[in-house]
């Protein structure tokens, strides 16, 4: 993990109607690092994600990602950019009626100089990467169970070997031991490819196996970065009952050890 922000958000103001989401929101995200993205529900998690993605329009503030204001970036600029960030989404988002290599295949399709060959080739290693057999290259998303349509989406959202990489509740529905599962590779990948990956989650397992540091959003804004060990010791009421309920004990390695 290096200082150097490689997503820098300032003074984000998000309003549906007449409803605030955000107001006056700052988020450094350092490249290299996993950040967890916590908050209550309808705090504007992600929300936040598809306005860092460029997929929802704030009505202020500036993001900046990998040093281009994004809201301000020409065509061509955001399309570089585009290429640069991965985004999975809640069961992987996959289109049912192609197969998951095929799936994996789509982002590719942009790039005309790749003949079918080597995209199929390039979808094939990405599906390895995310520990999918090669045989669930041919398979459809029916015929995956959840996890492995988790690991299809994260395939996709890996295709253009990005440099950031955005997951949206990525182990909800999963059980237990698919979801630790889930929570090392996203380790593993982020350590051997130097990912920086920007995180909503509410699982504290997840926390714990994963992340370098934790956002909270609370009062619509960032309200505190940290550990969670320092998270621990906030003095807020949410922050303080989140980090030191039962589930967060239950989740420290040292509870798992007794
Ligand atoms: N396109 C939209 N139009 C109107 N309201 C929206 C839109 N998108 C999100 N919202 C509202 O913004 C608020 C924040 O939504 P968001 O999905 O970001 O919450 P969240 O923190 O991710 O919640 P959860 O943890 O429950 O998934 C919610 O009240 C939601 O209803």
């Amino acid at each position: 993990m290096s200082a150097d922000p490689i997503i820098r958000v300032r003074g984000l103001h998000t309003q549906f109607g007449a409803q605030v989401v955000h107001h006056d929101l700052d988020l450094d995200v350092y490249r290299g690092e996993i950040l967890g993205v916590v908050g209550g529900s309808g705090t504007g998690k992600s929300v936040l994600l598809r306005e860092i993605v460029g997929l929802t329009r704030p009505q202020a503030g500036t993001i900046e990602v990998m040093g281009t204001e994004m809201l301000i970036a020409s065509e061509a600029e955001r399309s570089r950019l585009d290429d640069k960030m991965g985004v999975m989404f809640q069961d992987g988002a996959l289109f049912s009626s192609l197969t998951v290599r095929e799936n994996v295949e789509v982002p590719m399709r942009r790039f005309d100089g790749l003949d079918p060959e080597t995209r199929a080739a390039l979808a094939d290693l990405k599906i390895s990467l995310v520990g999918l057999p090669y045989m669930a290259g041919g398979k459809y998303p029916s015929e995956l169970s959840g996890g492995m349509r988790k690991r299809a989406g994260l395939a996709r959202s890996l295709a253009l070997d990005p440099d950031i990489l955005f997951l949206d509740e990525p182990t909800a529905g999963l059980d237990p031991i698919g979801a630790s599962a889930f929570d090392a590779l996203i380790r593993g990948l982020s350590r051997s490819l130097g990912l920086t990956v920007f995180l909503v989650t509410h699982d504290l397992d997840t926390l714990h196996a994963t992340c370098d540091r934790i956002a909270v959003l609370a009062e619509k804004k960032v309200l505190v970065t940290g550990t969670m060990e320092t998270l621990r010791e906030v003095d807020h009421p949410w922050v303080h009952d989140y980090f030191n309920g039962p589930r967060a004990r239950a989740a420290t390695p040292s509870a798992a050890a007794d």
